[in-house]
């Protein structure tokens, strides 16, 4: 299996996320599914906190934390056994981290640019030519942070013989990753309620009462996302980056612990 990732310029990137911060220190972290209850965390889970220091330094540099969680994204690719990988961008800094990660950086033409599923199209080819005996394509969201080796693998196993699949993000109505066949050509249907559009499509859900793999439905998009990526535990680059961040329930290093997925 060949994974495909795509990536856009660092300066457009995480508007959402750069947008939603300080929701948490006003009101306690916004959430966007989950253990969520009217748009806010739980009443019987305590509120999490990103302190002023570390909003400051994501909304300085929202790119650093955009590598971090694609280097935990691509290393959990790697434990989970998948050690070929091609990453679509137009941007030079996700460009020299791909390839410290070993992975196979396709630059984005300008007719790409801004057109997730032709960026991820143009992956998939290109996959395709540099590895034909591949007989499936991982198409995977960059910015997954809390996944888990264990639960690629599960997912993995449980789309054999089930033709193109799917999980569906956190808040069910996303899409988290799509596994096709190699041969498959037609343009993927990422983008707002693509879950929705990859169903209609034809695509298997797998998994459709959401009960299994939190880790990899959690792509974060806004604080509330971070902080859920947070209690699951996230991969070390994105534990560097927001080292100070404190979660309730957390161990001395102050982040939630992942022990084998970075
Ligand atoms: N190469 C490439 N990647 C893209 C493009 N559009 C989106 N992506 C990536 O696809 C994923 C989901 O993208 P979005 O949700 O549109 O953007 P985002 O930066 O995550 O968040 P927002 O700015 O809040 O929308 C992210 O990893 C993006 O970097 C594109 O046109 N080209
Ligand atoms: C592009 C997608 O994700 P998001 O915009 O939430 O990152 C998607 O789920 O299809």
């Amino acid at each position: 299996m060949v994974a495909v990732l795509a990536v856009k310029r660092l300066g457009d990137a995480k508007s959402r996320l750069v947008s939603t911060m300080g929701d948490d220190a006003a009101h306690g972290a916004e959430t966007s599914g989950g253990d969520t209850s009217g748009g806010k965390i739980a009443a019987d889970s305590a509120p999490a906190t990103l302190s002023p220091a570390q909003r400051e330094r994501l909304r300085a540099d929202p790119g650093a934390f955009v590598l971090a969680m694609f280097a935990d994204t691509i290393a959990t690719l790697h434990e989970a056994g998948i050690r070929d990988v091609v990453v679509v961008t137009p941007d030079h800094r996700v460009r020299e981290r791909a390839q410290q990660l070993a992975a196979h950086v396709v630059d984005e033409p300008g007719d790409v640019a801004g057109d997730l599923n032709a960026a991820y199209a143009l992956g998939a080819a290109t996959a395709r030519t540099r590895w034909p005996a591949h007989r499936q394509v991982l198409i995977v969201q960059a910015d997954l942070p809390a996944a888990q080796p264990t639960s690629l693998r599960e997912i993995v196993d449980a789309a054999v013989e089930r033709g193109e699949s799917m999980v569906t993000d956190r808040a069910g109505t996303g899409t988290s990753l799509l596994l096709r066949p190699m041969t498959a050509h037609e343009l993927p249907r990422f983008g707002p309620d693509s879950a929705a559009a990859h169903r209609a499509a034809g695509v298997v859900e797998l998994d459709p009462e959401h009960l299994l793999w939190p880790d990899v439905r959690t792509d974060v998009d806004t604080v509330g996302d971070l902080i859920a990526a947070l209690r699951l535990g996230v991969g070390e680059h994105t534990r560097s980056v927001l080292k100070d961040v404190r979660i309730p329930g957390a161990t001395a290093s102050g982040v939630g612990e992942q022990s084998d997925a970075s």
